[in-house]
């Protein structure tokens, strides 16, 4: 076992998903590490989606409606965990993330950022996590791509860390996972549609995307699940807006082997999360992605994906041709691997190996943070 120590910092239940396979491979290759869990979703409990048993300090930094503001708390609290530790490992583009990855570069530990290089081109759509992963892939030292695609964008920003081709820990999840799941069942009568939408960029159009969902589930031909994300004012006003409309099925949120079940008995997906547009295409369901625009085109280049957007009459003419045309459906639902093999862990904590192993161990690490301030980093690495 390493005298040094890593740390991997998880506030959402996404983080957690691709965070845990990483974190075992970790323990395989005997790098103690330590779990840092911001708080941001309160009742996360990272064990639940495969988090191995570590040792872990709580930030309580909950959730807060400016992402900013968050990512300024976590920053500020994350130092008093950091004693010890070498490499600070932060995941995708969350509020904990970009928090955990300044607070860890102001108190001088270096910054390893999973699923880097995601680029939408627009930072208002996501907003705030395409600022965020932008400002987490310029103060990385460590950054590892999961797409070849994704290195092109870091190398075009030059940023200054390493960058590694890896793949996305996700996919090696899913691909471990999948083979506990039950073949698909099929329904001779029923087309079933699996829904989820939480982004902050469809908040706005909730109401809009209800309505497609709505005249979608008048057909006689479909059954619709719409599972509801933990953010209760996302899943309250998906109950208000959805709640008592027949053949539209609202389920609480789920645990990540019942929901790829559920991916794999669908026909058809409708979605805008992140991770659901990695797992789709390797599962083989088509899906319909409820955005404008994505930082994950892979899915769409491969076939197995649509972006649609939130006009509900587009979604509402795409999804039902799409049920009426057998054909197509059958063609987006060839099995594909656009954003990974499933050895993406064991690559990274190849890679991290590697590094701990030249780069120099300093004596003392200070914990108290430096200036420049939060505030003026974030607006600088965002410009
Ligand atoms: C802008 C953006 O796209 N940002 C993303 C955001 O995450 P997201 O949009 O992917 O978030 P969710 O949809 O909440 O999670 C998805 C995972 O959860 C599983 N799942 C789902 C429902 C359920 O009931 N039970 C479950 O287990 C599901 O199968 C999947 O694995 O942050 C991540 C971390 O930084 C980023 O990687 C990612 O870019």
């Amino acid at each position: 076992m390493y005298d040094s120590r890593v740390a991997l910092v998880v506030g959402t239940r996404p983080e957690a998903i691709k965070l845990a396979p990483l974190a075992k491979a970790l323990i395989e290759r005997g790098i103690a590490s330590r779990l840092i869990l911001t708080g941001q979703h309160p009742n996360l409990r990272a064990s639940e989606y495969g988090m191995p048993d570590l040792p872990t300090v709580g930030l309580s930094c909950a959730g807060l409606p400016d992402p900013n503001a968050h990512a300024g708390t976590v920053a500020r609290s994350i130092g008093q965990a950091l004693d010890g530790i070498r490499l600070v490992i932060v995941q995708g583009d969350t509020s904990s993330a970009v928090g955990g990855g300044l607070g860890a570069a102001q108190t001088g530990v270096p910054v390893a950022h999973v699923e880097a290089g995601l680029r939408s081109h627009d930072r208002r759509d996501p907003w705030p996590e395409e600022d965020f992963r932008i400002a987490i892939d310029a103060m990385a030292t460590l950054l590892f791509a999961p797409t070849v695609l994704n290195a092109a964008n870091l190398r075009r920003e030059r940023v200054r860390g390493r960058i590694s081709l890896t793949g996305n820990t996700g996919i090696d999840v899913l691909l471990d996972r999948i083979r506990g799941l039950r073949p698909a069942t099929t329904d001779p009568c029923r087309k079933r549609l699996l829904v989820t939408c939480h982004r902050r960029e469809s908040w706005e159009a909730l109401p809009a995307i209800a309505s497609s969902l709505i005249a979608l589930a008048r057909r006689s031909d479909v059954a619709i699940a719409l599972v509801l994300h933990p953010n209760q004012r996302v899943a309250g006003e998906m109950v208000r807006l959805l709640g008592r409309t027949p053949n539209l099925d609202l389920r609480p949120p789920c645990g990540h082997v019942e929901i790829l079940q559920l991916m794999r008995d669908s026909d058809l997906i409708l979605s805008d999360s992140g991770g659901i547009q990695e797992e789709a295409p390797a599962l083989g369901i088509p899906l319909l992605v409820l955005r404008d625009r994505t930082e994950r085109p892979e899915g769409i280049s491969s076939g197995n994906a649509v972006l649609v957007g939130r006009d509900p009459e587009r979604i509402y003419a795409t999804a039902s041709a799409l049920l009426d045309s057998t054909d197509v459906l059958a063609s987006m639902s060839t099995p594909n691997l656009p954003y990974g093999d499933g050895a993406a862990s064991k690559r990274i904590a190849q890679a991290i190996e590697d590094w701990l192993a030249t780069e120099p161990c300093p004596n003392v690490r200070s914990s108290e943070p430096r200036s420049p301030s939060l505030l003026s980093v974030t607006a600088q690495v965002a410009q």
